[in-house]
């Protein structure tokens, strides 16, 4: 994908690109579509994290609201977005066995009581026994500390989701 057919989508072919690139959140690409051009598809990512960092804490909750538990009701019910449906199975979270599906329901259960918002972890650069330990850990944090590690996740997801839409040409496919 080449930053100069970026630079001429319509807003509303930017936002359908782009629009997924942090779970469920198309306002942020909506946000930075007014940015444009960008020198590069490294400056589009750049905007979209300084839009992220400039928000309230309570705005990065929601982000952080906006993603689906792993392992859990949306990836049994086949209603995950595509790209988080491909996340959760590159870890293995689609093919875990009842043990390891109740172990992930009751530690998404606990970080969800504690912090007030669902687990967020890049999945892809992941695996299920992994995350599982991840969970455990994080468990132990701070709220704000917690708060923004698990940003830096969305941000991990966000970098690949991105460099998914550039290898995959997606632009050519509008
Ligand atoms: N809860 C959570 O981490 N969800 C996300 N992680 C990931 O890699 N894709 C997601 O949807």
């Amino acid at each position: 994908m080449d930053v100069g057919a970026i630079n001429c989508l319509s807003y509303e072919d930017f936002v359908s690109v782009f629009g997924n690139v942090v779970e469920r959140c198309p306002i942020i690409p909506a946000a930075v579509w007014s940015q444009r051009p960008f020198p590069s598809v490294a400056a589009l990512q750049a905007a979209i994290f300084d839009f992220i960092d400039a928000l309230p804490e309570s705005g990065k909750e929601g982000i952080l609201r906006c993603h689906p538990d792993l392992a859990g009701k949306e990836l049994r019910g086949g209603t995950l977005t595509r790209e988080s449906r491909e996340e959760q199975g590159a870890a293995g979270l689609d093919r875990m066995d009842a043990a390891e599906v109740s172990r992930m329901a009751s530690l998404n259960a606990q970080y969800k009581e504690r912090f007030g918002f669902p687990f967020v972890i890049c999945a892809r650069a992941s695996d299920k026994a992994a995350i599982a330990e991840q969970m455990c850990e994080r468990l132990r944090n701070a709220h704000a500390q917690e708060r923004s590690r698990a940003v830096e996740e969305v941000k991990k997801i966000c970098r690949l989701r991105l460099q998914g839409l550039v290898l995959t040409n997606q632009i050519n496919k509008l």
